[in-house]
């Protein structure tokens, strides 16, 4: 599978895939990413008609540059095998499964692909929400490390993770902190995309700033998000900020001047630099770099 970390996943929005007109308006908005469910925001008996609009809508397309993800119901419910089936024919980027609680599970979705056919560079995004995959977590993480792997990204549901274990949605997010970080430290060390969890109050502009820059100092690549509103704020703050892109070139440059190679420390603006700060400053660049190619 292709490197896909570098790509841009600051904003990544869920709409249900019963809703007609959010997937529509979601052709306009500025996500990087579109997470389109079948899942929690789709009513039992809405299931098979939400699954047609679906596909019908990533087979029209018309969403540019945004990466098009599909959320299918959990393998073990009666609609889970059918939505991967008809996900997979709309050729969307990625396939997301819920409540994924061990490696086997990870092996079972990569199975299940294949037999309805992915295609090359299909990418396997699975939810981390559930107290087993928290206890789980470096086995799921090894999956990504085996050959011909499909799993890119993970995505904390942080609803069903409060709803596991009993705890609060508070603004501080002190009860979820042990999950966060265990799925970040996973995700880390395997080469895996990190995505957090939503934030529900709408309307809470502030608090919605916060959590999102909680999110990016933990290590997040991006937030997923429930409304358009949260779209423009979230890009904003997972961006790197101008002078951390400029700073991040001068130091790439410095540790390419003829009289510095071979140096494994510099001084760069009057601050230390090592070549781990270079590596740092690549990835910056490359998502900076990357953004700039999105938004052109
Ligand atoms: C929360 C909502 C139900 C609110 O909907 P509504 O009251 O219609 O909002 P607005 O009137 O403010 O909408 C204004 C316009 O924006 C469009 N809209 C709204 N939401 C979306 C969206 N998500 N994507 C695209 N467009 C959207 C409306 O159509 C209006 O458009 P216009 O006609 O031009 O005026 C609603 O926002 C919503 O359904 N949000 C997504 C809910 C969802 O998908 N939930 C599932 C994922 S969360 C989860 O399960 C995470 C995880 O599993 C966990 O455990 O944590
Ligand atoms: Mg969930």
């Amino acid at each position: 599978m292709a490197d896909v970390t570098a790509r841009p996943r600051r904003s990544v929005l869920y709409m249900p895939g019963s809703n007609a007109r959010a997937m529509e308006k979601a052709r306009e908005l500025p996500a990087d990413a579109l997470i389109l469910d079948l899942e929690d925001a789709v009513a039992p008996d809405a299931k098979e008609e939400a699954r047609a609009q679906v596909v019908a809508a990533v087979k029209q397309g018309g969403y540019g540059k945004r990466e098009i993800v599909i959320r299918v119901n959990g393998l073990d419910t009666p609609w889970g095998i059918e939505d991967i089936k008809a996900a997979v024919a709309a050729r969307p980027d990625a396939i997301l499964v819920p409540k994924v609680n061990s490696a086997e599970d990870v092996a079972r979705a990569e199975t299940a692909l294949t037999q309805a056919g992915a295609h090359e560079g299909l990418q396997l995004w699975c939810m981390i929400e559930t107290p087993l995959a928290i206890l789980n977590i470096q086995s799921i993480a090894a999956k990504a490390a085996e050959p011909r792997s499909r799993m890119t990204a993970w995505v904390m549901g942080t609803n069903d993770i409060a709803k596991e274990l009993r705890a609060a949605h508070t603004q501080d997010r002190v009860p979820m902190l042990t999950s966060l970080g265990l799925s970040i430290i996973a995700a880390r060390a395997y080469s895996i995309v990190a995505l957090d969890g939503v934030y529900n109050d709408i309307k809470n502009e502030e608090g919605f700033a916060a959590i999102c820059e909680q999110g990016r100092d933990m290590g997040f690549d991006g937030k997923t998000l429930i409304h358009p509103s949260q779209v423009a704020p979230c890009n904003t703050i997972f961006s790197p900020d101008p002078e951390t892109v400029a700073f991040a070139r001068k130091t790439i440059e410095a540790f390419e001047l003829p009289e510095n190679k071979g140096k494994g420390v510099l001084k760069v603006d009057g601050r230390m630099v090592e070549i781990l700060h270079a590596e740092i400053a690549k990835r910056t660049v490359a998502i900076a770099d990357a953004i700039a190619e999105l938004e052109a």
